[in-house]
């Protein structure tokens, strides 16, 4: 968007969820006519918890072009997938259910590998892998666009505060077995993969948001595991929050102009 400068962080904050859903969704539908003029695809990754339901401004929107999206998931629980935990449930509840997506669009975990975590990871790895081609040449997978949630704790996809996957360069998928908020088993993109992409978007809202958000936003240097998303050149940073979330927060919100 020509009136962002490059590589900064834009923070948008709306009056109410519904004001935040809209823009959300027209940020998205923008994004997705970008990427889709360019190279006729739209690669998007998804989280769990409360996202996919704020992603319901895309339900019934014309100018979403569900054949063109390729849909991978940032974190998911290691669960069967139509299991209450896992993130794929909750985004096809609250979305895919809703819209003419393909099925085959939207890249699950094996759930034949669900008791190898080594392997479930590289198998997604590999899912990957296909969609962006080869791992040496490309280095990292460029999204066009990450959509992640911030926990109470300051964490974001399955990157928790102190854990060692924090480290990780190398892999572009990561797993775990000691997650802090249960489930236990996950597996995770890892810092290289969320930094590569060409925009990554924070969703964040209510007031039990108000202490992280301003640690997060105003406090970067503490390292918080969302603090550490920082996309590299020409990669932009947006957070889509509510006032409510917000009102703590020192660092200087941008205007939204659709
Ligand atoms: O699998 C998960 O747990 C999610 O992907 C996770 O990273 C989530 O986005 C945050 O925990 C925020 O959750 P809320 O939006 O529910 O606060």
């Amino acid at each position: 968007m020509a009136h962002h400068s490059p590589n900064a962080t834009n923070l948008f904050s709306f009056p109410n969820t519904d004001e935040l859903v809209d823009s959300l969704a027209f940020f998205i539908a923008k994004a997705q006519k970008e990427s889709i003029d360019k190279k006729g695809r739209f690669t998007v990754a998804l989280s769990g918890g409360s996202l996919p339901k704020m992603l319901r401004g895309l339900i019934g929107n014309p100018s979403i072009k569900w054949d063109k999206w390729q849909v991978y998931y940032a974190d998911e629980r290691v669960v069967p997938l139509d299991d209450a935990d896992s993130n794929h449930l909750s985004c096809t509840n609250n979305l895919f259910s809703k819209v003419p997506i393909p099925t085959e669009n939207i890249h699950v975990l094996d759930v034949s590998l669900l008791d190898d975590l080594e392997e479930l990871s590289d198998a997604y790895e590999k899912e990957l892998i296909k969609e962006f081609a080869q791992k040496d040449a490309a280095r990292f997978p460029v999204f066009d666009l990450i959509l992640l949630g911030m926990g109470p704790d300051g964490h974001t996809a399955s990157l928790f505060p102190g854990h060692e996957l924090l480290a990780e360069e190398d892999r572009w998928i990561a797993y775990l077995d000691d997650s802090p908020k249960p489930p236990l088993k996950r597996i995770t993109f890892t810092y290289p993969v969320i930094n590569h992409a060409a925009r990554v978007v924070f969703v964040a809202a209510g007031k039990e948001k108000v202490e992280i958000l301003s640690q997060v936003l105003d406090t970067p240097e503490a390292g918080l595991p969302a603090s550490r998303v920082k996309p590299v050149f020409p990669g932009q940073l947006y957070w889509f929050v509510d006032d409510a979330a917000s009102v703590g927060v020192q660092f200087p919100r941008s205007a939204f102009k659709p």
